[in-house]
């Protein structure tokens, strides 16, 4: 579905992106996990077109991205940003209509159809009862869930998240990330998503790519991937793994005394 061939990006003459490559399959959750600043953002970023690439291809279906038109590229990829921003006066109603635009004619605004899929996602992402509320009223999570709720209402076959649970309780982390599996099962969307909780990387997706210094450091099948040895690899950090119910699971050794000693 979605391709990243031998990239290379960056800002100016800062080289963050090195050669690299990932393949996203249709109806797969891959989550791309890695130190701060090893180029997970500016990854989602290139594929999005926001930034220029000195090498490489990024291929949606065998066409080239940089081909595509902003508004067609909307069709096909939604990309949830690590921060976003509306003005005060914004209702959800108006910012989950607004995520819709690229599918409207001209003249005409969300069909029947859309409304009835805004009123869904507002449902799944528990702000049913918000429509009307300005979405900077909202808490930080129930935001969250609101900005979530608009990229599902873009209703594009590939999904781009980053750190999209990081102000929601545990509740809500498992039930965004949940609803973005079954999205992805169900209706065989291609779900990319940048995760700093390698157990909620294990739990929710189908693969996993750790990164470092943008390269990766391994890819593949969460239970592949998430052994002691490429988290070491990558966060210059010592866990053990264990398996519980065939999902793997990361404890880190270090105690909370040898964590401020460190
Ligand atoms: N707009 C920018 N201009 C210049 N350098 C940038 C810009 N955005 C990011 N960088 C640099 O690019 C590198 C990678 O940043 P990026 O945000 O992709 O990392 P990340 O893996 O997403 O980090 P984090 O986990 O902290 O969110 C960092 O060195 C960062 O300082």
């Amino acid at each position: 579905m979605l391709k990243v061939s031998n990239i290379t990006a960056g800002y100016g003459r800062l080289v963050v992106l090195h050669a690299l490559s990932a393949n996203f399959a249709r109806g797969r959750v891959t989550a791309f996990v890695g130190p701060n600043g090893c180029g997970k953002s500016t990854l989602l970023k290139a594929i999005m077109g926001f930034m220029p690439i000195s090498g490489g291809e990024i291929l949606l279906e065998g066409q080239p991205i940089r081909l595509i038109g902003r508004k067609a590229l909307a069709r096909r990829i939604a990309y949830l940003p690590q921060e976003c921003q509306c003005p005060d006066y914004m209702t959800l109603g108006e910012l989950i209509e607004l995520a819709g635009y690229s599918r409207y004619s001209l003249v005409g605004g969300p069909s029947a159809r859309d409304r009835q899929l805004f009123a869904e996602i507002l449902d799944l992402v528990g702000l049913a009862d918000k429509a009307g509320c300005q979405v900077n009223s909202l808490s930080g999570g129930q935001r969250q869930r609101a900005w979530i709720a608009m990229v599902l209402a873009q209703e594009a076959d590939v999904i781009l998240m980053d750190e999209p649970v990081n102000h929601l309780d545990m509740k809500y982390q498992y039930a965004v990330l949940g609803l973005v599996r079954e999205l992805s099962a169900r209706h065989g969307k291609t779900v990319i998503v940048v995760l700093h909780d390698l157990n909620l990387a294990s739990a929710f997706a189908d693969d996993v790519v750790m990164l470092r210094d943008g390269k990766v450091v391994a890819a593949g099948p969460a239970q592949e991937t998430m052994t002691a040895a490429n988290v070491e690899r990558a966060f210059d950090f010592e866990a053990d793994i264990f398996s519980r119910d065939g999902r793997v699971v990361c404890l880190p050794r270090m105690s909370h005394a040898e964590a401020v000693a460190a």
